[in-house]
């Protein structure tokens, strides 16, 4: 399996919005990898939150670390280019939301972002055959979009392990990230099924210690896939 290095990526949908820019300094200080910045638009999914404006206060207040910043909105083209401005790293969106997907791909590209296509859990991985050749990541979602908080879809495991084949069989180098009800009690067998990349909200902020959390999160990974 041609795995990349484990990624740990804490969904801001659960940090206290109040105090955002010390939230992710202090998750970031306590081992996290990646900020996963959820936007949603009250239309692809039935929740608002966040966008490009937040993304740019966060690069201003001194956040350094990749920007993985995840589309639930549609359509998706506008909003490419202002996330990229604003510092995005990543940027990945649902194929649904996109009439011309091998398009927005090649615009995320082109403005030197990594791009990545996410799979609600009703979503086949047979929309990976044309255009996975152009991705930098798959993002697989293990909930239904919208919330933090749910539970973990547990047919997302086999999904991963058919994603993860195609990934191998590619020989490309990109990330399989897993997004909803990851927790330090079952990441270990979503890293055995072929995830990298691991966004977790609920399960990290709001405990009491961002370090412990990420640190046994990472132990679990390394277990089951050393
Ligand atoms: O994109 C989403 C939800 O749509 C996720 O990023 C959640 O925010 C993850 O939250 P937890 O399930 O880890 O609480």
């Amino acid at each position: 399996m041609s795995r990349q290095s484990t990624v740990i990526a804490p969904s801001i949908l659960s940090a206290d919005f109040a105090r955002l820019g010390e939230e992710v300094d202090n998750v970031l200080a306590a081992g996290a990898d990646w900020v996963h910045f959820d936007v949603m638009d009250n239309h692809y999914v039935p929740n608002l939150t966040i966008g490009p404006l937040v993304c740019e206060a966060l690069r201003k207040h001194g956040v350094t670390a990749p920007i993985d910043v995840h589309l639930m909105v549609e359509p998706v083209d506008a909003l490419i280019p202002m996330f990229a401005k604003a510092g995005a790293t990543h940027i990945s969106f649902h194929p649904e939301a996109s009439r011309h997907v091998h398009r927005s791909i090649q615009l995320i590209r082109s403005l030197g972002c990594q791009a990545g296509v996410v799979l609600n859990p009703a979503t086949p991985v047979e929309v990976l055959d044309y255009i996975l050749d152009q991705l930098d990541y798959v993002l697989l979602m293990s909930v239904n979009p919208g919330f933090g908080g749910q539970a973990f879809i547990p047919s997302t495991l086999d999904k991963l392990r058919r994603v993860r084949e195609r990934i191998d069989a590619s020989g490309s180098a990109i990330r399989l990230e897993i997004d909803g009800g990851v927790k330090p009690d079952n990441i270990g067998e979503i890293a055995a099924a072929g995830a990298d990349t691991f966004v977790a909200g609920s399960a990290i902020f709001g405990q009491p210690d961002y370090r412990d959390i990420v640190a046994r999160m990472k132990a679990a990974v390394d277990a089951a896939t050393r």
